[in-house]
């Protein structure tokens, strides 16, 4: 399990470890393993060109101190200091390494700080910011960390945007400068890392959407913090093989559970078929089809394992493809009634706020998300850990919010996000396999929490697979579960 904490708990547990170490440990170890992780970023350090952001705070300087071990191994290092408070301990290293200390103004380019530079020539000589940038092989971005607020000021974000015109990566220290860090929100101007190194946890804009883009790949280095329980967690394959119900000796096909389905429709017969091959390449024994005798003859001509029509289940997976068709009242009845159940799609329409229903797990996209908490669409996209949390309380049912990231959030403040989809999964019916296989994960006995988790995650799985960087189709999704499933639980 990959852990997120607040800067609130990682201030906490940093506190509590400063107080038994001696001063600039927790430092020195941040920096130590930055510097590490560029060189390796870099395939080398010796002449590699490294241009350091620095403002005014910890997080620049760890970069400081980074860029002097950089130095140190015949980097050439420069640091332009965006604030008049850089961390001055880490720019006399930097200094002492032999790196070279710079202070920027967006329009004039840098001036050399006499207070700070070792190199004299540079006062009389500076190069421009750009052309620093330009020719740079990576700018480290050590602008603000768990301290900042969202946004860029015009000095740091004339900087970035050039590193971004140059195409030059950008490695984030601890975060990317301008996310929310406690939120992923991103309401202003950011910088967009080609790689994140992070220290002691990670942190709740690694995971979510749309900073987590932001982050690029994260490298977590341990500085030793004791940490609370986390706010927001991310399953690992070894949590897939702890959690998925494997059967044993004794296991039939209704002990593995029953799933019944009732999705599709005379208008979208394609999702009773595809939310069919999900559930089927999850964990049930056996999956029972509800709905008119049409679709579920097309539904058995692609799967002759199901049956058709009503009779004891375990969990319900509804909604999917539903359309017109939707019956209301029924789904109420199911809602309401003590077998777990998956609801999509269509079938969200029929969740109100009056009900217990601790044991739904709801799936929907930004757009249906919306319509449920009746805000815009781009808002549920701007904020998506606030409004998925938002529903979870508010409807009394575990909350599985669809997109890069997934976001599920339980009624208990529970939450977990998966990170590992590809984007080539925004394909038409993805989402009927994943309810699908939910609710197989669901009738063979997980939770919401865990059945949403899971099959977030063996759904992404199974999209790698099925991808390998190449187009996909749902179906084709579906038919990767099995081997995804296999690999994950290490056979
Ligand atoms: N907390 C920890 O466990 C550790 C923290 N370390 C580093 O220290 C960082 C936190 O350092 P600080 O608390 O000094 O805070 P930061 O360095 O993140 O921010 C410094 C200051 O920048 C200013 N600021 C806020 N938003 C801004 C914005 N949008 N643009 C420009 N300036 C802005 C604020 O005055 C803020 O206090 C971490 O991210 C990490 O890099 C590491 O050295 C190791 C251990
Ligand atoms: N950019 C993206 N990157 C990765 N996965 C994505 C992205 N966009 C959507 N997805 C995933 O694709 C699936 C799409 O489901 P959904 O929106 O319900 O489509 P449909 O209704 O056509 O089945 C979801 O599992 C979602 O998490
Ligand atoms: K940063």
């Amino acid at each position: 399990m990959r852990s997120a904490h607040t800067v609130e708990q990682v201030r906490a547990a940093e506190a509590d470890l400063m107080a038994r170490v001696p001063e600039g440990t927790l430092m020195q170890r941040a920096a130590t393993g930055l510097a590490v992780a560029i060189s390796n970023f870099l395939g080398g350090t010796y002449g590699a060109r490294v241009v350091l952001l620095i403002g005014s705070g910890d997080n620049g300087g760890d970069a400081l101190y980074a860029g002097a071990r950089l130095a140190r191994r015949g980097a050439q290092v420069t640091a332009v200091l965006l604030s008049d408070k850089a961390h001055r301990a880490g720019a006399e290293a930097l200094r002492t390494a032999g790196g070279r200390l710079v202070t920027s103004t967006p329009l004039t380019g840098p001036s050399a700080d006499p207070s700070a530079t070792a190199d004299p020539s540079a006062t009389t000589a500076p190069t421009a910011v750009a052309d620093l940038i330009r020719s740079a092989d990576v700018v480290v971005d050590g602008i603000v960390g768990i301290g900042g607020r969202p946004g860029l000021r015009p000095k740091a974000l004339a900087v970035v945007q050039l590193a971004e015109r140059f195409g030059v990566p950008i490695v984030a220290v601890d975060t990317p400068s301008g996310v929310d860090v406690d939120t992923g929100e991103t309401p202003e101007p950011h910088v967009n890392a080609a790689l994140t190194i992070t220290f002691g946890t990670h942190k709740i804009c690694h995971f979510i959407d749309p900073a987590a883009t932001a982050c690029g790949p994260v490298h977590l280095i341990d500085i030793g913090l004791d940490l609370p329980p986390a706010e927001v967690e991310s399953l690992q394959t070894s949590d897939i093989a702890r959690l998925y119900p494997v059967p044993h000796g004794e296991s039939d096909k209704y002990s593995r559970g029953v799933l019944g389905l009732m999705v599709g429709s005379t208008q979208y017969p394609g999702a009773a078929v595809i939310a069919t091959s999900g559930a089927l390449g999850g964990p049930v024994g056996m999956v029972r089809y509800v709905g008119p005798d049409a679709v579920a003859e097309a539904v058995r001509a692609a799967h002759p394992e199901i049956v058709a029509g009503e009779g004891r289940v375990q969990a319900w997976a509804i909604g999917s493809g539903l359309g017109d068709e939707l019956d209301i009242p029924r789904i109420r009845e199911l809602l309401d009634a003590e077998e777990p159940v998956v609801l999509d799609a269509d079938g969200l329409k029929a969740l109100d706020d009056s009900g217990d229903h601790f044991d739904v797990l709801a799936t929907p996209h930004a757009g249906e998300l919306a319509r449920l908490l009746d805000v815009d669409r781009a808002t549920v996209e701007a904020e998506r850990l606030k409004h998925a949390r938002l529903a979870a309380e508010r409807y009394d049912v575990t909350v599985l919010l669809k997109g890069s990231t997934t976001v599920i959030a339980s009624p208990d403040g529970q939450v977990r996000v998966n990170t590992n989809a590809t984007p080539w999964l925004a394909t038409a019916g993805a989402g009927d396999v994943l309810a699908g296989l939910c609710g197989s994960l669901l009738a063979a006995g997980l939770t919401p929490l865990d059945a949403g988790s899971v099959g977030a995650y063996l759904h992404a799985a199974a999209a790698n697979l099925a991808s390998s960087s190449g187009p996909i189709t749902a179906m084709s999704v579906a038919a990767a579960l099995p081997e995804a499933t296999r690999y994950l639980l290490g056979g």
